[in-house]
C-alpha cells in the first residue's frame, strides 16, 4: 500500500493537474452557479472587496424580498454586462451599476435585463472584479448575464442556508481550467447512417461536463487529422431546424470526412454559442423582432459568440493530433483553436443549402462575423463544396 506523503493532504496535492486548494475553488464556482440557478445568493470575493449576488433570471418577490431584507447591507442595484448596458442607452462598463427603484419587481427586473424596448434613466457606475466575475458565474451557468447585487449584510454569514462565498479570480478563468481537465471515459464503436464507421468516445472534465469525440474510419496517425470541431444545437442537430444550417453541416461534416479517408468530429456542448438553450431562443425572438444572430446576442449581455476552445485543444492532443485540418466556414474558430494550441494547416468548408428560414441568419454570419459561406450568392444552391485549402483563407 502506498503512504500518503506529507504534502497528499496539504496545498500541493494535485488532482488532474490542479492544487487541492485550486481545486477546492473551482468546485465553489461549480456550486455557486448551481445556487444562482436555483434561486439563491452567492457572495463573490475579490480581495478585500465582496458583493452579493441573486440572479434575475427566474427570479420570483420572495426572492427578491429575502435578499433585499437579509443578505444586501444597502438597497440592490441591478448588474449587468457592457454589451447590455449599451443595449439599453447607459454608459458602458466591463460590469454595469444600474440603478434601481426600491419598488422594482421581478417583472422589471428581467425587462431591465432582457427586454427589446426599455426605456431607463438610471445612473451607471463602475463594477469591480468581484461584479464582473459574478456575472461570469451567471454566464457559466448558462443564465442571463443580469444580477440583483449590493454590498455583503454583516450577519449574511448567519443566514440558514448561508450563502456561498466564492473567488472572482477563480471565476474568470473557471471555463479554461476546467476544459484542461477533461480526460477519456468511455468508448465504443456506433455505425452511422450512411454506412459510416464510428468509434465514440466520451470525454469527462472534474465538474462532470462531457464532450465527445466521434472518430471516422481509421485516419493515418502520420497525417493531419481531419476535425469538425461542432457546438451543440438541440435545435438543428437533433430536430432539423430550419433556422439554422447546425445538423446540415453536421451531417455533412461526417459524409465528407468519411470518403476523404477518416477523422473526427468533436462535439462541445456549447449551445447557442455557448448562450445554453434557454438564452439561444431568447435572442431567436429578438431575431424575429429585427435584431441580426450578432446584435441579438449583444442584446442580451453577451458576446456575439461566448465560445472557449480550450476543451477541443485538450481532445485533439488526447487522442494523439496536434496538427489538423478542419471542417468549417468561420474565421474566428481557426484562430481560436490556435489559440488553444491547436496546429491548423488546412482548411475544408461545409457549405449547407440555403433555405427562406436560415438565409438571414447565414447573411448575417457572413457579413457580421466574416463566415466564408460561399454558396449564399448562389440561392438555394449547391451543399458541400469540399477543398481542403489554406487556413484563414478563401477557397
Ligand atoms: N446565439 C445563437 N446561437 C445560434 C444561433 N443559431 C445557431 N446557433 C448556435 O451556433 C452554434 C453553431 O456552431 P458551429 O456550426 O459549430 O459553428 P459556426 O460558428 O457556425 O462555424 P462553422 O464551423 O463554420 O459551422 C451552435 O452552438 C448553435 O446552437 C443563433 O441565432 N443565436
Amino acid at each position: 500500500m502506498t503512504e500518503l506523503s506529507g504534502d497528499m493532504a496539504g496545498e500541493s496535492e494535485t488532482w488532474s493537474g490542479h492544487s487541492k486548494k485550486a481545486t477546492t475553488e473551482l468546485i465553489q464556482i461549480h456550486r455557486g452557479c448551481a445556487d444562482l440557478r436555483a434561486g439563491r445568493p452567492l457572495i463573490v470575493r475579490s480581495g478585500s472587496d465582496a458583493v452579493a449576488v441573486l440572479a434575475v433570471d427566474g427570479l420570483d418577490q420572495t426572492m427578491l424580498d429575502t435578499f433585499r431584507q437579509d443578505v444586501a447591507a444597502e438597497p440592490p442595484h441591478l448588474l449587468v454586462t457592457d454589451r447590455r448596458a449599451a443595449a439599453i442607452g447607459l454608459t458602458a462598463y466591463e460590469a454595469t451599476a444600474v440603478s434601481l427603484s426600491p419598488n422594482a419587481t421581478p417583472e422589471d427586473l428581467m425587462t431591465l435585463s432582457a427586454g427589446s424596448e426599455v426605456k431607463v434613466g438610471h445612473t451607471t457606475s463602475p463594477g469591480g472584479t468581484a461584479e464582473e466575475a459574478a456575472l461570469e458565474i451567471a454566464k457559466c451557468a448558462e443564465l442571463l448575464p443580469a444580477l440583483i447585487a449590493a454590498p455583503v449584510h454583516p450577519d449574511a454569514a448567519s443566514l440558514d442556508p448561508t450563502p456561498l462565498v466564492v473567488n472572482a479570480e477563480t471565476a474568470l478563468d473557471y471555463r479554461r481550467q476546467v476544459a484542461e481537465t477533461l480526460k477519456m471515459v468511455a468508448e465504443a464503436p456506433v455505425p452511422l447512417r450512411g454506412d459510416i464507421d464510428s468509434r465514440f468516445i466520451v470525454f469527462r472534465d472534474i465538474m462532470g461536463g462531457t464532450a465527445v469525440a466521434v472518430m471516422v474510419g481509421q485516419p493515418d496517425p502520420k497525417q493531419p487529422l481531419r476535425v469538425r470541431v461542432h457546438s451543440a444545437c438541440a435545435t438543428g442537430d437533433i430536430f432539423g431546424s430550419r433556422r439554422c444550417d447546425c445538423g446540415d453541416q453536421l451531417r455533412l461534416a461526417l459524409e465528407r470526412i468519411d470518403q476523404l479517408g477518416g477523422g473526427c468530429v468533436v462535439y462541445l456542448d456549447q449551445e447557442g454559442r455557448g448562450l445554453g438553450l434557454a438564452n439561444k431562443l431568447r435572442a431567436y425572438n429578438l431575431q424575429d423582432l429585427g435584431l441580426d444572430t450578432v446584435d441579438a446576442n449583444t442584446a442580451l449581455g453577451y458576446h456575439e459568440d461566448e465560445r472557449d476552445y480550450t476543451a477541443a485543444g485538450r481532445i485533439v492532443s488526447q487522442l494523439g493530433w496536434r496538427q489538423i485540418v478542419l471542417l468549417t466556414n468561420n474565421p474566428t474558430k481557426i484562430d481560436a483553436l490556435r489559440a488553444a494550441g491547436i496546429e491548423v494547416s488546412g482548411r475544408i468548408p461545409v457549405l449547407a443549402p440555403v433555405n427562406a428560414e436560415n438565409r438571414r441568419y447565414l447573411e448575417a454570419k457572413a457579413a457580421r462575423a466574416g463566415h466564408f459561406l460561399d454558396q449564399l450568392g448562389s440561392g438555394d444552391g449547391p451543399v458541400a463544396a469540399v477543398s481542403s485549402v489554406k487556413a484563414g483563407s478563401r477557397d
